[in-house]
């Protein structure tokens, strides 16, 4: 059952497997969210846990920066462990000036830059989408939580530093909300493997408004979000 990523025997991962970028907000998800936690992953230091939020079992799994390293943990977590839903937890930077810092995007559709899906050798482009039901449950979640959001599409890119700086505003003129950098691969792998995947990014930046969280508000603006997401694990 071992992968070249993952170090998991059969069972120990969740059917729902929540994914930040990054492993030590895994690890802070799993201290402060989770009982009965234990840690099934240490290779490359890309933690994952398993645990139980409200009696239900969850795993919550770094996937690291960027399209490929998102691509390896999601495919493996759908076709070798049998994940059904994986929802991306990550950071956004904000490309259109109508989305502020600290909203919570839920990423109904994904443009990018990327060449991923070149492997499906499709006669055309790919549209990658959000699972409808999940999306529905985050919108209605995150209503009662009055948690501020919005949904729409995302640019996934494979460049965080940009040559030409501010070229990734251009998007703003397609309606595209926020700026970030994984899921492309993420929506591709599940709908590959006809499972259910949904993005849901905090805005930290923006480059219209200039605001950035700090790194306390990060703390509890991320919340947020990772309550939201929990509220979805069935
Ligand atoms: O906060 P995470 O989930 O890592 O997401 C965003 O932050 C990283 C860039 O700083 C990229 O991975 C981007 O997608
Ligand atoms: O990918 C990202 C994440 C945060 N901010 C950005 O501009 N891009």
């Amino acid at each position: 059952m071992n992968t070249f990523h993952n170090e998991a025997e059969a069972g120990q991962i969740g059917s729902t497997v929540l994914m930040p970028g990054d492993p030590l907000r895994a690890k802070y998800i799993a201290e402060h969210y989770l009982t009965d936690v234990f840690c099934y992953n240490r290779v490359r230091g890309m933690n994952g846990y398993t645990g139980y939020y409200n009696g239900k079992k969850v795993s919550v799994q770094g996937s690291g920066m960027g399209v490929p390293s998102m691509g390896i943990y999601s495919y493996e977590l759908f076709n070798h462990y049998q994940a059904d839903t994986i929802i991306r937890i990550g950071t956004a930077g904000a490309v259109h000036r109508d989305v502020e810092v600290g909203q919570v995007i839920f990423a109904m559709g994904c443009c990018t830059n990327s060449n991923y899906t070149a492997q499906y050798h499709l006669p055309g482009s790919f549209a990658p989408i959000a699972d409808y039901e999940l999306l529905e449950q985050a919108v209605q979640a995150a209503r009662a939580q009055h948690i501020p959001y919005k949904v729409g599409n995302v640019f996934c890119s494979d460049v965080f530093y940009e040559d030409s700086p501010g070229e990734k505003g251009l998007w703003e003129k397609m309606g595209v909300l926020v700026q970030e950098m994984e899921t492309l691969s993420l929506y591709c792998n599940a709908a590959r493997a006809g499972k259910r995947a949904l993005s849901l990014l905090t805005v930290g930046s923006s480059m219209h408004h200039g605001g950035a969280l700090t790194n306390e508000e990060r703390e509890t603006r991320l919340d947020a979000m990772i309550r939201c997401a929990l509220s979805l694990v069935s």
